[in-house]
Parts: C-alpha cells; structure tokens; sequence
C-alpha cells in the first residue's frame, strides 16, 4: 500500500538532516505506530507522506504509484497532521467546505455520521473558534474520516485530550479502522494508549529508522539457569528462534505457551537447569527505555 523508499530531508535552513535514508512499506490494513524522542523526524516523515514537503531524495510509492509524480494521488488517505479548520464556519459547515474543495460532494452524507462518530454532532451548528481543545481535536478527526479514507495519516492525535478524550478517539479509531481494514499510521509519545491500537511500530532515531518490530502484548517469560549454556546444545537447537540467551548465557528469554512451553520445561528440569523463573512486562515503554539507555 505504501513504500517509503530511501527518503532523506535536509531543510534548507539546517546543516543537518531530519531524516536520513529511511525505508519500510506498509501493507494494507496494518495499524503502525511510530515513535521517537522530540524531534526525531516523525512530523517531517508523515508531511512528506502527506505531500505537503518534499523530500531531499528517495521516492514515496502509494498504491503504486510516487506522490509526487502527478496530482490527486492521496485522494483515498485522511491526514491529521496540523489543525485545518476554519474557525469561522460552523463544524457542519467546515465538512461541507472541505467536500466541497476537496471535491468529494459524493461523501456529504457522511458529514453527521462522523460528526455523531466523534462526538460533536449535538454542537455541528457551534463554530470551532468557541470548542475547547479536545473539541477541536475531534473536529480535525471528523474531516480526516469524512472521505471514508483508506489511509490514515494521524500525528500526535491524542495530545491535549483528557482521558475521557483520549479513550473516546481509541474506540472511535479500533471501531473505524476494525469495520474498514483502514490502514493506519499514527506517531505519539503516549505509549500506553498507542500500545491499544498498533502491531507494529518504526522507531525513529536521530532522523534514521532504528527499527521496525512488531510487538506483542504478551508477557515475556524469564528462566535463570543453573549451568553453562554449552551443556544444552539440544535444548537450543529443539526451540531456536523461541527462546534466547540473555546476561552471560545464565537467562534464558522464552516466547513460548502452552503445551511447548511445558515441554521446555521438563526439559530444563531433566538437566536440572532450573533456578528461577519470573515474566517481564512486554511493552513499547519497556523496550523504548532499553533503546535510549543505550546512549
Ligand atoms: N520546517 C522546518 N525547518 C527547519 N527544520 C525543521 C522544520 N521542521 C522540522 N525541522 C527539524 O527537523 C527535525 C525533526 O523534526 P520533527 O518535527 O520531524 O520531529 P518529531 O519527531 O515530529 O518531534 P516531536 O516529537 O517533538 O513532534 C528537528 O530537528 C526539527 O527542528
């Protein structure tokens, strides 16, 4: 659906680059978070997916084709990268104008189910300029899905959302997205919420992607051993690629459950390897800390 091909941006007023030769793609109805520290890159890489910068060097394919090789190629993607409401026209009336220049009239019965999906239907006749900060954020949600979008491009859409707000645009977005297959791209430092909606996730560092990992939400099982490594070969090579030696070959990290993970055990037993076993917290929190400890 989307390739990101050694896309690198250097701004004309800086020495450095705010993203560097990054790449990856995304398939249809993947649900990607991408995080990084302040200023990492995430804004600059969804505006250039966004089409609203253009990239120093490499090419951004969307359902085949490079975005900036003719006009109306994102027609079917939905952006909420920076506030583009009209405070001056009412919530309806900014759907209806936005259909109008975006001209998509096809959709404009679409206008009260998002304003009713996001909560503003009571308000659609309020104009935003008088809408607290959640209000206005869920506006900007309301004109991302009113075209029925297959993409979402959403940067940051939890920030300055209470709670209530906060756990609102997550139902609102699973159900969207679960109904839909809408692929999603989603930067945010709220780790905890993004966790509720992403499978996988980029990890910007310094403007290069660091990684691409799916995560889990699965607890990762932990088993201090008694022995030198060496003396399981067998064991290693019956489960690799499903369990991995930490510290100095005395931890053994199991992504195992059920039935092979008790068959692990009795292995472990037979040789007597057992000292402890304990879980580790498997979240993006986690393995963020780890990333940046490494400074
Ligand atoms: N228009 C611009 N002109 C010059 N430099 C820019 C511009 N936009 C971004 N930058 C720089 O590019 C780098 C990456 O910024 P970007 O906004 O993409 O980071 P970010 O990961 O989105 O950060 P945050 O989490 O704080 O939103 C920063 O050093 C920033 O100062």
């Amino acid at each position: 659906m989307l390739e990101v091909k050694n896309v690198s941006k250097k701004f004309k007023s800086n020495e450095f680059f705010s993203l560097q030769d990054v790449s990856f793609s995304i398939k249809p109805g993947e649900i990607v978070g991408l995080i990084g520290k302040n200023g990492a890159g995430k804004t600059t890489l969804m505006k250039m997916i966004a089409k609203t910068i253009k990239p120093t060097s490499g090419t951004i394919i969307y359902q085949g084709k490079d975005i900036f090789s003719g006009d109306n190629l994102l027609h079917n993607v939905g952006l909420m990268i920076e506030a583009v409401y009209y405070s001056h026209l009412s919530a309806y009336r900014n759907l209806e104008f936005y259909l109008q220049i975006h001209n998509q009239k096809q959709y404009h019965e679409n206008i009260e189910k998002v304003l009713d999906l996001v909560g503003l239907l009571e308000k659609k006749d309020q104009k935003p300029s008088g809408f607290s900060f959640g209000m206005k954020q869920r506006l900007g949600l309301a004109l991302c899905l009113v075209t029925n979008p297959e993409f979402l491009i959403l940067d940051e859409p939890f920030v300055g959302l209470d709670p209530n707000g906060v756990e609102m645009l997550i139902k609102t977005l699973k159900k969207w997205a679960e109904e839909r297959k809408t692929t999603i791209l989603i930067s945010s430092h709220q780790l905890n919420e993004l966790e509720e909606l992403a499978e996988r996730y980029l990890f910007i560092e310094n403007g290069r992607l660091k990684d691409d990992f799916i995560q889990s939400q699965e607890n990762i099982t932990i088993i201090q051993l008694s022995k030198p490594v060496n003396s399981f070969d067998s064991i290693k090579k019956k489960y690799s690629g499903q369990i991995t030696l930490t510290g100095d070959g005395d931890y053994l990290e199991v992504n195992l459950k059920g039935e092979s993970f008790n068959s692990l055990l009795v292995d472990l037993t037979k040789e007597n390897q057992i000292v402890a076993i304990t879980t580790k917290e498997n979240t993006i929190q986690k393995y963020f800390k780890e990333e940046n400890d490494h400074e």
